[in-house]
């Protein structure tokens, strides 16, 4: 008996740390389960993915506990879309209006090959048109297996040009303590928490210690994040910059939608055109895409014994 007890400590101690229980959705989210049972939870509020399982039925996305889910408030966690301005670097609400409107469902299928397809869309409106052009914005959401596809489109319909800066601000569940980020290294970064100081990455393995807020500048290779819980892989196209962010002890605690000690739980990486804005002409469309790909580290807990 003793013997038993023992074993099962060693398999307590043994467990890194892990996940934490996915936080319960809202009734009112759209779901799309893929044939192999991956599966994503939508909401219309802001076109915004707030959840997605891959096949394994592992959560990879952080959503707040304290999210507001209210209208004109940014629901906390998932993936937001920032369009059509990043942060305050404009005269615009901070990151645009398009996460804080009502998207319309386009469309939500199983494809022939079995993946979950949704598209949602977002058209500008006598509210938004004094602050950017006429535009059609296109987000289609593809998974299976433990992939995720996102894809935003913006077309401008109208007959004069704008510019915008975007970003699919995609918030990553993972336990920051064991969490490293490759890929950066040797790029060029605007550190916004250091008066946007321009600065090289010198680290391989980038480790969470403290807040981070950078945009990291033309960025083609992927980013790689790895924790003990596993590894993703991020892709992205179209999109030039990355954004790492998290906001760590002192702005955890001063976000009134997320727990203080949240900050442990996501990093945000970001697929971001910030440093050169893009300028579309009447007709034109402008495309870019973020794929997430996540692997599991095996991990065998240990067996109890019958003495
Ligand atoms: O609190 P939010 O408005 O959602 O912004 C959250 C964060 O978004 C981005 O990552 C910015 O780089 C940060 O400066 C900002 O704090």
């Amino acid at each position: 008996m003793r013997l038993l007890r023992f074993s099962f400590y060693i398999a307590i101690a043994a467990i890194p740390m892990t996940l934490p229980a996915p936080v319960s959705l809202p009734s009112h989210l759209i779901r799309l389960h893929a044939s192999d049972g991956a599966q994503i939870a939508v909401s219309l509020h802001g076109g915004h993915l707030c959840s997605w399982r891959s096949a394994d039925g592992i959560e990879r996305l952080f959503l707040s506990r304290r999210s507001a889910w209210q209208d004109g408030v940014a629901i906390r966690g998932g993936m937001p879309v920032i369009f059509p301005q990043f942060a305050n670097q404009g005269p615009m609400t901070k990151h645009g209006f398009a996460r804080d409107l009502p998207w319309t469902l386009l469309a939500s299928e199983v494809d022939a090959t079995g993946a979950g397809v949704m598209r949602l869309g977002l058209t500008d409106s006598a509210q938004t048109s004094a602050l950017a052009g006429q535009f059609s914005l296109e987000l289609v959401l593809r998974f299976s297996g433990s992939q995720l596809i996102s894809t935003l489109q913006v077309t401008n319909t109208g007959t004069t040009g704008f510019s915008f800066t975007a970003a699919l601000h995609t918030y990553l569940q993972t336990p920051v303590a064991s969490t490293r980020i490759g890929g950066l290294h040797g790029h060029r970064y605007r550190d916004s928490i250091d008066q946007a100081r321009s600065k090289i990455e010198m680290q391989a393995a980038l480790q969470i210690t403290q807040e981070i807020d950078r945009i990291y500048t033309q960025v083609t290779a992927p980013v790689t994040l790895t924790s003990d819980t596993g590894r993703l892989d991020i892709g992205q196209t179209g999109f030039e910059d990355v954004v790492v962010w998290n906001p760590w002890i002192d702005k955890a605690a001063s976000l009134s939608d997320m727990q203080p000690s949240e900050y442990q739980e996501f990093v945000c990486i970001e697929a971001a055109l910030i440093e050169q804005p893009c300028t579309l002409a009447p007709g034109q469309t402008w495309q870019g895409q973020q794929t997430l790909l996540a692997s599991t580290t095996p991990f065998t807990p240990v067996q109890e014994t019958t003495p």
